[in-house]
């Protein structure tokens, strides 16, 4: 054990091996990129969340790098773009897209559907998606869902909303049937509500397991006030899986 210089104990970075779930996070990023970046590409979106960011880190590596410009879904990444030695550009820049990668809070086997937006990022990463038509989700083991969204991830859906509508929004929901509605807390980062890249408000709503996400999500939709839902519907082209072992599996 080390003391640095105001004489308290520390371990060295060094010494402290990667666990189990960060390898797989960073096995599925680093292959995710390596065999689905085009050699040509022009446009790439960069998604939000913890497993994105070994994706910044390998395309930074990439022989390529100068040649595409990166999009971001929020703040967080932007600042990775850079911190990468990547190129940033921007969505009304460059509303087509060659490919992009994203994380996933839990994913539906067969059609890939996915929940998202457990970081609060959800608008600026259905919008990058949508731009695109390679969409490749990076994850870990525990993102698997064994049938159906809402089984391995029971926190809810994400859903975000514009501020005044959440009582409103809140009401349509648990008359949609949703078990229990929660309007995201910033906890001891924030008082009050989390607000999102887009200046607005988010809500976890549970409908407990979800049999079919694209009927839920346009009912969701409908309800004035929804900006935007973390049910990612028939958008995703592969996923990368990382597992604890250092391997990892492919969905598509
Ligand atoms: O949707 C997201 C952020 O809004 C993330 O992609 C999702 O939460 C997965 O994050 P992580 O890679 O940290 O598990």
């Amino acid at each position: 054990m080390l003391r640095n210089t105001s004489n308290r104990l520390f371990t060295p970075l060094r010494t402290i091996a990667m666990s189990g779930v960060e390898s797989a996070k960073k096995i599925a990023a680093y292959k995710a990129v390596e065999e689905n970046l085009p050699g040509d590409a022009k446009v790439v979106g960069v998604g939000s969340g913890s497993t994105v960011v070994y994706v910044a880190e390998r395309l930074g590596q990439m022989a390529n790098k100068n040649q595409f410009v990166c999009i971001p879904t929020g703040f967080q990444l932007k600042q990775l773009i850079l911190d990468n030695g990547l190129t940033l550009g921007t969505i009304e820049q460059y509303p087509t897209i060659d490919i992009a990668f994203d994380g996933a809070d839990e994913v539906s086997p067969g059609k890939l559907d996915l929940i998202k937006g457990g970081g609060a990022c959800l608008f600026q990463e259905k919008l990058v998606a949508s731009a695109t038509d390679n969409f490749v989700v990076v994850a870990d083991f525990r993102k698997k869902s064994p049938q159906y969204l809402g089984t391995n991830w029971n926190k809810g859906v994400p859903i975000e909303v514009v501020p005044n509508s959440w009582v409103y929004v809140t009401r349509r929901l648990k008359e949609l049937g949703a078990k229990q509605v929660i309007l995201r807390q910033g906890g001891s980062a924030k008082a009050g509500p989390v607000i999102t890249d887009n200046n607005n408000f988010l809500i976890d709503a549970d409908f407990g397991s979800i049999k079919d996400p694209a009927a839920l999500n346009t009912k969701l939709l409908a309800i004035v006030g929804v900006v935007e839902t973390g049910l990612f519907v028939n958008m995703t082209k592969k996923v990368y899986f990382g597992d604890e072992d250092g391997t990892h599996s492919v969905w598509q």
